[in-house]
């Protein structure tokens, strides 16, 4: 029996999940947390405080909380975010992770809940065909970096101009299963801009929320300027349009958005 639910003395659900050798995990729907993990001879391996509450409104002291979408207090949300306060789900769904070596394993997921998508607001959209690449960050005196992330999401104001980019970036929208590309030529740099809320609410002429719906990106000539001489010409074009439908599902290959295909 790889897994079984039982419902605590509350009513909250509880995952024990066996092995034949004998060890054990169990796991619970409040929080995702693992409040059990017990060797072959049945010995506890996690600390789980002796007052701990096992049910809502309080994070359980002990087993193996998750602390999401922040740590601690590094951020504007609760300590330790809300993950581990939130009444999780059994998850259907095949996992993305490799299956396991005949271990007993169970999938939790988290739906978002109207609360957090308040406290916690997030747009879903990625841009893909700037990673890897130097940027100028114009919030940190336009200082030189080069973006560590596989593909750009938001969580907090941007402003960058990222260098010498493909001639093609994707900014793909989950939520809305859209996916639009910018196609440019001439415009070597890429200027990616979100004034997230406190500069939003700063800007006299943007609504408060309207970062929520919202980025810009532009194409750009911004490291190296172009200078024409008298009856010199240059030209420069960018071109915005949608893609199909089968570019929602999985990421753009990257190998191919470098080559601009
Ligand atoms: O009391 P909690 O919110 O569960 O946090 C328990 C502890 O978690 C982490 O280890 C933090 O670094 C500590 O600062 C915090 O006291």
């Amino acid at each position: 029996m790889p897994w079984s639910v039982v419902n605590d003395g509350d009513g909250m659900p509880r995952i024990i999940l066996t092995e034949p050798s004998g060890s054990s995990a169990e796991v619970l729907l409040y929080g995702g947390q693992v409040v059990s993990w017990k060797n072959d001879r049945r010995e506890e391996l996690l600390f789980m405080s002796s007052k701990a509450v096992l049910k809502p409104p309080k994070a359980i002291r002990g087993g193996i909380p998750i602390c999401f979408p922040q740590f601690g207090n590094l951020g504007s949300l609760e300590q330790h975010g809300f993950a581990r306060n939130r009444l999780w789900a059994m998850d259907s769904c095949a996992s993305p992770l490799p299956p396991p070596k005949n271990q007993s394993t169970i999938d939790l997921i988290l739906k978002s809940q109207e609360e957090d998508i308040k406290t916690w607001p997030r747009s879903e959209v990625r841009v893909e065909g700037l990673e890897t690449l130097d940027y100028f960050d114009n919030l940190i005196k336009r200082e030189r970096f080069t973006e560590q992330a596989d593909a750009i999401t938001f969580d907090g104001e941007v402003d960058r101009v990222y260098l010498s980019t493909p001639g093609k970036i994707a900014i793909i929208d989950h939520e809305k299963k859209r996916t639009l590309v910018l196609r440019k030529e001439g415009l070597p740099d890429a200027a990616l801009w979100n004034p997230w809320d406190k500069k939003a609410k700063a800007l006299p002429d943007f609504g408060d929320e309207d970062f929520q719906v919202m980025l810009c990106l532009d194409s750009a000539a911004v490291e190296n300027p172009i200078t024409l001489k008298p009856s010199e010409e240059w030209m420069g074009r960018q071109e915005l349009s949608t893609v199909l439908s089968s570019y929602f599902s999985g990421q753009l290959d990257p190998r191919q958005v470098l080559a601009g295909k």
